[in-house]
């Protein structure tokens, strides 16, 4: 079945884990952390300090989204602070297979994500050493934009690559997803969904119950 990693970019800052308690007795089990350096996005959310935080008060499995350049400096840091999988973009490394190597090698499983304007071909070689791959269907930088249609495609196409090559990579997506528009990235093949101002940005635990709803109709 399909999983849900909702942002905490949307929550409220103030009161994190008040909003992260809305989510128990949910179908949950990970939550998608997005982390900026204001110089591969420009926009600045959060470091270390907050995850480690909240890696002491929750049980979900800790899925980063690093947008930020050379990620391989890092890579111990986001280990120390509980992140159980690390997703690097393409444009942001120098060596990319030492950077995912790293990951592994400090036991996170690696995830590989590209921004819109970037060829899927050039991700293609690395499916068979990551253990996921993001379709960024939003320009990476900031939450609550507009879904962009061509991600359909590239999911598409990474399903296929993925099950005729019988490898063992997961698809996510992450950016303008909602509750009315999650259902044609379930059918083009993903297995991830993040969500970030359609879950944090509304009654959090009636949006979290409507996914799974939706998840649950979707693999009958
Ligand atoms: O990586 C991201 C932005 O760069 C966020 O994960 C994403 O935008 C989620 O927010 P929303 O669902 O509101 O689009
Ligand atoms: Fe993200």
């Amino acid at each position: 079945m399909v999983e849900l990693s909702p942002s905490i970019l949307s929550c409220n800052f103030s009161n994190l884990q008040k909003d992260l308690d809305k989510t128990t007795g949910t179908d949950l089990k990970m939550i998608h952390i997005d982390v900026m350096d204001g110089i591969f996005v420009p926009n600045i959310s959060f470091g270390f300090k907050v995850i480690k935080d909240i890696r002491d008060k929750n049980d979900y499995f800790f899925d980063t989204h690093a947008m930020i350049v050379e990620p391989i400096k890092y890579i111990e840091e986001f280990k120390n602070s509980g992140v159980d999988r690390l997703t690097i973009h393409y444009e942001a490394c120098e060596n990319l297979d030492q950077t995912i190597d790293k990951i592994k090698d400090n036991d996170m499983e690696a995830g590989l994500t590209f921004k819109p304007a970037t060829d899927i071909n050039l991700i293609i070689p690395y499916l068979e050493k990551i253990d996921l791959v993001l379709v960024m269907s939003v320009e990476p930088g900031f939450g609550g934009q507009t879904f962009m249609e061509d991600s359909i495609e590239k999911i598409k196409i990474l399903r296929a690559y993925i099950d005729e090559n019988n490898l063992d990579v997961k698809i996510q997506v992450d950016g303008g997803i909602k509750t009315t528009n999650v259902e044609k990235v379930i059918d083009a093949g993903v297995d991830e969904i993040v969500s970030g101002s359609d879950v944090f940005g509304k009654d959090i635990k009636e949006q979290i119950n409507k996914y799974y709803e939706i998840f649950k109709q979707k693999s009958l």
